[in-house]
């Protein structure tokens, strides 16, 4: 179970998250939205552990970056804006290291596997300063579910890919959901959120604005309220 309590974070004079309070159950799908600004990408920088809260805790199962960094930091997969992926490295190269950071066995193997599972086997040992924004998104993909992660984190996953990348990410996230793993997803991409998530929050102004469970089964009122708090912008 993941848990903010309480999460403040200011920069200066800007107040970006202002007091959160969020429970995600373990195996849960949660799809963030929300206007440009609204701390979306800060609040999933902080329960990464990549940014520090100004106030208030984020707990992992009961343990604390304050107290549990490293082990807290294996359970999580982080896919960013920044693909953290080594320029000089051929994909096979950026997935080996990052595997040996966190202790993965069988590394080699599992790495040629997750580059012919995003569909990039035939460059495999090219250097990644040569592939194109959403090559290098399918890669950075892989690299965050390297270790097998019982939470994902991805910010805005979907910006860039192809549809058949689209699809491919999508069939991740849901093999990922299926073998039990937590997935938090923010993006501005509803239709994608709503195939992948069971559950919808809107940010807006550092604040929760709404939280919308069983997505499937109440598409049409979910829709309804992300119009009227995002759309309608
Ligand atoms: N390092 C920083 N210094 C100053 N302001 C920042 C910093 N990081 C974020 N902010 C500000 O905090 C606010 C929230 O940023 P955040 O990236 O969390 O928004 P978001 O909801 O993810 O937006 P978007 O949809 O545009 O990606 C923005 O106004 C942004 O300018």
């Amino acid at each position: 179970m993941i848990e903010t309590k309480g999460l403040i974070k200011t920069i200066g004079d800007k107040v970006i998250l202002r007091g959160v309070n969020l429970t995600i159950k373990k195996g849960e799908s949660v799809a963030i939205l929300g206007p440009n600004g609204a701390g979306k990408s800060t609040i999933l920088k902080i329960i990464a552990g990549l940014m520090k809260a100004t106030s208030g805790d984020v707990y992992i199962d009961g343990l604390n970056f304050k107290k549990d960094s490293y082990e807290m930091k294996k359970r999580i997969g982080f896919l960013a804006h920044n693909s953290f992926l080594y320029d000089h490295l051929t994909p096979l190269e950026n997935l080996k290291f990052f595997g040996k950071l966190y202790g993965v066995s069988n590394i080699e193997e599992k790495a040629k596997e997750l580059v012919n599972e995003v569909g990039l086997g035939f460059f495999i040992h090219d250097p990644v300063r040569s592939f194109s924004r959403g090559m290098l998104q399918r890669i950075a993909i892989a690299r965050a579910i390297i270790h097998d992660p019982e939470i994902l984190l991805f910010d805005e996953p979907h910006t860039g890919l192809d549809q058949e990348a689209i699809k491919l990410l999508n069939e991740v996230i849901l093999k990922m959901k299926a073998n039990g793993s937590t997935v938090i997803m923010v993006t501005h991409d509803f239709q994608q959120a709503v195939q992948t998530c069971d559950r919808v929050i809107i940010f807006r102004n550092g604040k929760i604005v709404e939280d919308l469970d069983n997505v499937k089964n109440n598409l049409a009122l979910v829709t309804a309220r992300y119009t009227e708090q995002v759309a309608c912008l």
